[in-house]
């Protein structure tokens, strides 16, 4: 039976369309983020909860209309652009927010509050206590599968995390022209992707360990390297020497602190020279956290800022290092850098392009990505494209124009204080075919 534009709106939202091909399939304009932090107006509806639940964070997207674009009259909110044949466009955002792991219960609440848990896909002739699908990647999709469960009656669809990683980084770069920019000296330029030579690339993904993987296609990747010290290290380890009571925290007093009091310098070997015959200056860190066997010092004695600063340093630096390392096994010349750990956070992003400049001789580039973190939920939430319950297609393409690195809303930030939940919406539309 045909069903009006208004069923067919309210099966997508709702999630309660019968069966994969009577679905109402939708495609996706992504037009630009821009809003951080917007609230979602009550009257919005949400669709298309995506998970990722990490070792350390969960990440969730969800799309939410705009309050009147539910109706296929309103002239504003429908647009018919070509190819749609006159099929109603939901304006909307897609809304970002994670948790930290350890705490899965706040997330739950979250999902709960915002009857999230609506928002997936219903298996047709599945027992009435697993219909309710949402689609979810990460070690967390297993691990916690019988809590989401039992706690808001859904079943997790699992989908693999670096399948996720690659679709999500693959539609940012893709999708959102100012994603991508490169980071020194303290200066952000946005790199203009072209979308005829975007591949390959190298993708490493900074979260509690790191993955590096090699990017030659849509879904043609391969993981080439990965290592255990991460994200979860310098929070880990930070944590243990510094009594920071949150990652934010931690970060915050790296700004304040200095290496040099911790790290042994090549100076510090060489009696301040540098070692130029192979090319070190005396302020190349020789060995990070080596003053500390010959201070007599104890851990007290150290300031909490300046073991930050070094701890921040040497992990930077050395997965700045072993990315470079895996890009020239395999000739890549662009890395880009995501996962949580970056943070947007200055010194980080500047220590990692260092060191890739450095080895590399000025030959090859780390870039870094604005939805940094979401890669893999991002992934998660066009799995149910690829599943057929939403016909994902971005039409906005890179803008040819360079774009002013200088715009208020693309400042580097500092992190927010404890802040889990900002979101970094991409306004976007879904179209219903
Ligand atoms: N608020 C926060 N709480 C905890 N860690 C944070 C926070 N913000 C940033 N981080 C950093 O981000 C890392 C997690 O990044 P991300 O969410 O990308 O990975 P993950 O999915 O949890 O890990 P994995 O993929 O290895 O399972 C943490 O280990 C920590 O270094
Ligand atoms: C185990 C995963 C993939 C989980 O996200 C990640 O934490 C990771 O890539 N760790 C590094 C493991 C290694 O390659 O040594």
């Amino acid at each position: 039976m045909q069903q009006t534009a208004d069923q067919q709106v309210h099966n997508l939202i709702r999630g309660a369309g019968k069966a994969k091909g009577e679905r109402g399939r939708a495609k996706m304009d992504i037009v630009e983020s821009k809003q951080i932090s917007e609230p979602i107006k009550s009257e919005a509806q949400i669709s298309h909860l995506a998970l990722d639940i990490g070792g350390s964070l969960i990440k969730l997207v969800y799309f939410s209309t705009n309050s009147d674009s539910s109706s296929s009259s309103s002239k504003d909110s429908v647009a018919v652009s070509s190819g749609n044949e006159g099929r109603p466009v939901l304006e909307g955002k897609l809304h970002f927010a994670k948790f930290e792991t350890a705490k899965i219960n706040d997330c739950i609440d979250f999902i709960r509050s915002k009857q999230l848990r609506l928002s997936g896909f219903q298996k047709h002739g599945a027992p009435a206590g697993e219909r309710c699908t949402i689609k979810a990647t990460g070690g967390g999709a297993y691990k916690y599968a019988d809590l989401f469960k039992e706690k808001l009656g859904i079943c997790l669809d699992k989908e693999d995390e670096m399948d996720c990683l690659v679709a999500g980084s693959n539609f940012l770069l893709k999708a959102v022209h100012t994603e991508a920019f490169t980071y020194m000296d303290g200066q952000k330029e946005f790199v203009q992707i072209d979308h005829d030579d975007l591949y390959p690339y190298m993708l490493v993904n900074i979260g509690s360990g790191v993955s590096m993987i090699k990017v030659d296609g849509p879904g043609k990747f391969e993981r080439v390297s990965g290592t255990n010290v991460g994200g979860g290290t310098f929070w880990g380890l930070g944590r243990l020497l510094t009594k920071c009571k949150s990652f934010d925290e931690l970060l915050e007093l790296s700004h304040r602190g200095n290496n040099r009091v911790i790290d042994m310098l090549v100076g510090d070997i060489y009696g301040g020279m540098d070692y130029t015959k192979i090319g070190l200056s005396s302020t190349t860190i020789a060995s990070s956290f080596g003053k500390a066997i010959s201070d007599n010092k104890e851990l007290e004695d150290y300031k909490p800022e300046d073991i930050s600063r070094s701890l921040l340093r040497m992990i930077s630096n050395n997965i700045g290092q072993i990315s470079y390392l895996n890009a020239l096994r395999f000739g890549l010349k662009r890395i880009f850098f995501a996962g949580f750990f970056i943070r947007g956070h200055a010194y980080t992003m500047d220590t990692i392009a260092v060191a890739v400049h450095f080895w590399s001789k000025g030959e090859a580039k780390a870039m870094f990505l604005k939805h940094e973190g979401f890669l893999g939920a991002l992934g998660s939430f066009m799995s149910y494209e690829k599943h057929g319950f939403l016909n994902l297609k971005v039409h906005q393409l890179v803008q040819q124009s360079p774009v002013d690195a200088s715009r208020g809303g693309d400042k580097i930030h500092d992190p927010p204080n404890g802040e889990l939940n900002e979101n970094q919406s991409i306004d976007c539309s879904i179209c219903l075919s």
